[in-house]
């Protein structure tokens, strides 16, 4: 379990998280979502101790993570690929970090294995792809055989075979009733892989739910009739968990009904329907909805930015 009370860090006047309070529970992957410089890396280097926070709080199985004896057993992390000696083979990269963490020799072998690393191990660490380094940094998370397991974008640079890996990888540890956290700004890539989805923007909580619920919160799966029976409609529709709003003098919109459901009310009572459409937003659009106000660097058209430059 990983617990942000109130957390805030500041970088001189640049407050990189702002009063961020989320958990993350074991037995199912968290997203923890936002775009570039929402405070992803900032909260996540604060879980681990590699910053301190400016107030609040980030606790790992209950303290803080420096009050573990043996850390790397309790939390495993992936926060930058690339902090590989690159003279290094993989595998005397993982062994020297198993050395000085007392895991033994074997527990190497395993997570080579499990990272599809066999053919590369013997190689310079220097040499390896993105993807390569990926699943090097995701081998290394997993040598202790954590309780928790939290990466910072992991699918970053990898192949569709790689993606299919790693959802499948901790879809398997949070099954095992590990704590699983990873963080993106790619939604639906997201949305493939988390139960849980923690969104963050401007170092701040914008939204602490599920796919599902984001998607209800920015009004989707609603379904839009087109009546000549609007009033009519609307009062057969009304009940518990039911709302119903018009756009238009004949049209309605109808939250908490299906399409099915309301064309077989509207039959039931003869009124002729003329359009009955499920609304769908897509994962990205919630996420671009919620997070709009948020973004920091806003792209601008093509054109605009020429112009701007002249
Ligand atoms: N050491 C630092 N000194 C000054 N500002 C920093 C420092 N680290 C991060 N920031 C700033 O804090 C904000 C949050 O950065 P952070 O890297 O945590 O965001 P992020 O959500 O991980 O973004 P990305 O998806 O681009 O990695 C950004 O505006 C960033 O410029």
């Amino acid at each position: 379990m990983i617990e942000v009370r109130e957390l805030t860090k500041r970088y001189g006047d640049k407050t990189a998280v702002d009063r961020l309070s989320f958990s993350v529970k074991p037995g199912q992957v968290t997203g923890f979502l936002g775009p570039n410089g929402a405070g992803k890396s900032t909260t996540m280097r604060v879980i681990i101790g590699l910053d301190a926070p400016t107030s609040g709080s980030a606790m790992v199985n209950g303290r803080r993570y420096a009050r573990h004896a043996a850390p790397l057993q309790e939390i495993g992390s992936l926060l930058e690929a690339r902090s590989v000696h690159p003279g290094r083979t993989a595998f005397a990269h993982l062994m020297a970090l198993a050395r000085t963490h007392g895991i033994p020799r074997r527990r190497v072998d395993e997570v080579i294995d499990l990272a599809g690393l066999h053919s590369v191990a013997h190689k310079r660490a220097g040499a390896f792809s993105l993807g390569m380094g990926q699943r090097l940094g995701i081998a290394a998370a997993l040598l202790g055989d954590p309780e928790i397991v939290m990466l910072d974008e992991p699918v970053n640079g990898l192949d569709p075979e790689g993606v299919l890996w790693v959802r499948q990888l901790l879809a398997g540890l949070a099954a095992e009733g590990r704590t699983v956290m990873l963080s993106s700004h790619l939604m639906s890539e997201t949305a493939l892989i988390a139960d849980h989805l923690v969104v963050v923007g401007r170092g701040r909580l914008l939204a602490d739910t599920t796919v599902d619920g984001l998607i209800q919160e920015v009004g989707g799966r609603g379904v839009k009739v087109a009546t000549t029976e609007p009033e009519q409609l609307r009062s057969l529709l009304s009940g518990p968990g039911v709302s119903v709003t018009s756009s238009t003098a004949e049209e309605l919109v109808v939250l908490g009904v299906d399409a099915r459901g309301i064309g077989a009310i509207a039959a039931q009572h003869g009124i002729p329907l003329y359009e009955l459409t499920p609304q769908t937003v897509s994962l990205e659009e919630a996420f671009m909805d919620i997070t709009s106000d948020a973004v920091e660097y806003h792209s601008v058209p093509a054109d605009t930015a020429a112009r701007r430059a002249a």
